[in-house]
């Protein structure tokens, strides 16, 4: 059996703070494959301000000097919001051989009790959870805690950033940040 790591996101943009869990987490539960799962829509935010094409260029350039990485773009198949569950349910039936395990900050974490058929998911796959600055790993849901270094950022303040011109230079990848300057992303808030 193959165990796969996915890192589900909005990737607006895709900074360090991703690849930095994705690698830690790997690593720990000796993961053969972690894959970078841009949503359609997120289910509890605003939707992206870069399209999904931007989205899976970024993260696309982000991930490409690691051959354990890959870009899922499943969820981009079909509109509206992207609930997990309809995912691992797709994504079960497609790969029957693979053990999948679903990474998840902080954040996500606290907002567990509101995913959409959240016992079922349970019971279909198992969730990661990492730390996050301002927000609690503890839960009542049986989650795996993986130990990280606490990342301070965010896709939101990196927007912030480039809207008032200040750095991103070391907060996203060089690929990303070229991206972004060649496509005129986030130049407005
Ligand atoms: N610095 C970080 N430390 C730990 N987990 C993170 C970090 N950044 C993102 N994540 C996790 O990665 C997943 C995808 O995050 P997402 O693409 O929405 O970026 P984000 O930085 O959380 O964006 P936003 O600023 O809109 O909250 C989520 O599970 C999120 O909790
Ligand atoms: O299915 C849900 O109800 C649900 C609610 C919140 C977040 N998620 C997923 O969690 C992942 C991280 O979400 P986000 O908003 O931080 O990009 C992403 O894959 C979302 O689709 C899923």
């Amino acid at each position: 059996m193959k165990h796969v790591g996915i890192l589900g996101g909005t990737f607006d943009p895709p900074h360090i703070g991703h690849l930095i869990v994705a690698e830690e987490v790997r690593a720990e539960l000796e993961l053969d494959e972690v894959w970078l799962m841009p949503s359609q829509e997120p289910p509890h935010k605003h939707t992206a301000a870069a399209d999904a094409d931007d989205r899976v260029n970024m993260v696309s350039s982000a991930i490409n000097a690691n051959p354990s990485f890959s870009v899922e773009t499943i969820e981009l198949d079909r509109s509206g919001k992207s609930y997990t569950y309809d995912t691992i349910k797709l994504l079960t039936d497609k790969h029957p051989e693979v053990r999948f395990y679903f990474v998840i900050g902080a954040d996500m974490v606290e907002y567990l009790p509101h995913w959409k058929h959240i016992d079922e998911l349970m019971d279909m796959v198992r969730f990661v959870g990492v730390k996050r600055n301002g927000f609690e790993l503890e839960t009542t849901y049986p989650i795996i805690e993986v130990d990280i270094p606490l990342i301070d950022i965010s896709s939101t303040d990196i927007k912030n950033r480039l809207a008032s011109g200040r750095s991103i230079k070391y907060l996203v990848p060089a690929g990303v940040e070229t991206y972004i300057k060649e496509n005129h992303l986030y130049e407005e808030r």
